[in-house]
């Protein structure tokens, strides 16, 4: 796609608009990417260009683009009740229905529901939430959280620490105090000469090493996404999450899911919570939840907190946006077209299983060390040398290279350092897996030629 001097758009939004997670001086020069439309699974820019979304936004836009059932319910709803809130004992009957209907596609005994407006605010929720609830059991010591190097739990001060990533922890001088990590279950980056199984026990048994190095009488909760997304889909291995959660039940430490991303039939289940048999404490939801139409977020709470919380007197926390109308009327009718459609059981059936199979044949490509994936989330590891998955000097920016190649080709792929990620809308036809995997053969191809020349 031939790159056109900046538009009058481009030219006033590097006048005034501040980026998220964005180098502004390098993108004021570059000019934005200007994405105007989309439809089912494409998107089309400035210039026209029409662009398969292999990311579904932000792993969100789970319906695809230009669902009129999401349009028709925002609509209906701003014209009768475009905002009210939820506190001073009031509710609204799209949350109360959200509520009823989100319970029953939780797992375990979730039956309880707080709103908020982002997956960051769930996350801030669940910090505020469980110090709480152990100080109403009469241990208010009880206030460390444990989670992961390289974990995304958002952006706020407790989602960024809470989150394991160091150069978010070296701006604004986190992490929080009461919040430490221990190591990832990335089996391709950091598995040594382990087999998957002992590496997923080594792995989940640093959890154990922290809680004794904390005080078990000092640990409020465990926090983890099922499979790290913005960590690069880190897939543990299947001895992990079975470990974490005999670990939190021997110590009694509350086990928190960020289902953020693999909420929503991401994995092939309505939550992947339920794929490794967890039973959380909390789980937290947004993205899928209205397929990023508009902004929403959840904490499901488990029976045990629940009545803590309820029992406790009032809990000092909440949004003025928490459960806003306008979004649960987007959620419901959301998860109607899921219900109607049956995409949960489509990713788990049919196009789930294609596109992992498809997936797995960019693994013959030279630059491919690994693909990975489950229902539709997938990785490949780009490698340097494939004898012995020797990775790319840092500063040639292999990823970055297949990126933009990417979009040259008219394909969203999100790169994480080398590794190559997708997450496509659960609507995403075989035709257009065919599509997305036919470019991203040729974007490595484009890439090869770029790095090996
Ligand atoms: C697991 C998880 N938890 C919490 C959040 C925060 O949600 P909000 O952004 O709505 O506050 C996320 C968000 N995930 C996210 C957000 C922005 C960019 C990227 C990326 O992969 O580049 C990923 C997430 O992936």
């Amino acid at each position: 796609m031939a790159k056109l001097p900046k538009s009058p758009l481009q030219q006033l939004d590097a006048a005034h608009h501040l980026h998220p997670f964005t180098d502004s001086q390098a993108l004021h020069h570059k000019g934005a990417r200007v994405i105007e439309r989309g439809e089912g699974v494409y998107l089309w820019d400035a210039d026209g260009n029409r662009i398969l979304d292999a990311m579904a936004g932000l792993w969100c836009v789970n319906l695809g683009y230009g669902r009129e059932e999401l349009v028709q319910a925002a609509e209906q709803q701003l014209r009768r009740l475009p905002y009210y809130n939820l506190f001073f004992q009031t509710t609204h009957p799209r949350a109360t229905e959200l509520a009823a209907s989100l319970a029953t596609l939780l797992p375990g005994d979730m039956e309880h529901l707080f709103f908020t407006g982002s997956g960051s605010e769930c996350n801030d929720t669940v910090v505020r939430m469980v110090r709480h609830y152990w100080a109403e059991q009469g241990q208010p010591e009880r206030n460390t959280i444990i989670s992961r190097h390289n974990a995304y739990h958002g952006s706020t001060l407790a989602g960024a620490s809470l989150g394991g990533m160091k150069p978010m922890h070296a701006q604004g001088g986190l992490p929080l105090p009461g919040i430490v990590h221990i190591d990832q279950p990335y089996y391709f980056g950091e598995g040594g000469g382990q087999s998957p199984h002992q590496f997923g026990l080594q792995r989940a048994r640093q959890l154990e090493q922290k809680i004794l190095e904390s005080g078990p009488d000092k640990v409020a909760a465990f926090i983890g996404e099922p499979i790290q997304g913005a960590g690069g889909v880190i897939i543990p291995p299947d001895s992990y999450w079975p470990e974490i959660q005999r670990i939190c039940r021997q110590y009694d430490i509350l086990l928190v899911m960020d289902e953020v991303i693999c909420g929503f039939g991401r994995t092939g289940h309505w939550f992947a919570s339920e794929y490794y048999g967890l039973q959380p404490d909390l789980l937290c939801m947004a993205k899928g939840i209205t397929s990023g139409y508009i902004p929403l977020g959840a904490v499901a709470v488990g029976a045990r907190v629940a009545q803590g919380l309820i029992s406790g007197g009032e809990f000092f926390h909440g949004f003025t946006y928490s459960g806003h109308p306008v979004a649960c009327a987007v959620a419901l009718a959301n998860i109607a077209v899921m219900q109607k459609e049956r995409l949960v059981e489509r990713v788990h059936d049919d196009i789930g299983p294609y596109l992992q199979q498809e997936w797995a044949s960019l693994g013959s490509h030279p630059l491919v060390g690994e693909t990975r994936g489950l229902g539709l989330l997938a990785a490949l590891e780009l490698v340097a040398d494939k004898s012995d998955n020797r990775r790319f000097d840092e500063d040639v920016g292999a990823g970055v290279i297949c990126r933009e190649h990417c979009f040259e080709l008219g394909l969203v792929m999100r790169a994480v350092g080398d590794t190559m990620i997708i997450s496509p809308p659960l609507v995403i036809g075989r035709l257009e897996v065919d599509e997305l995997i036919t470019k991203a053969r040729q974007a490595l191809d484009l890439t090869y030629q770029t790095l090996m020349k």
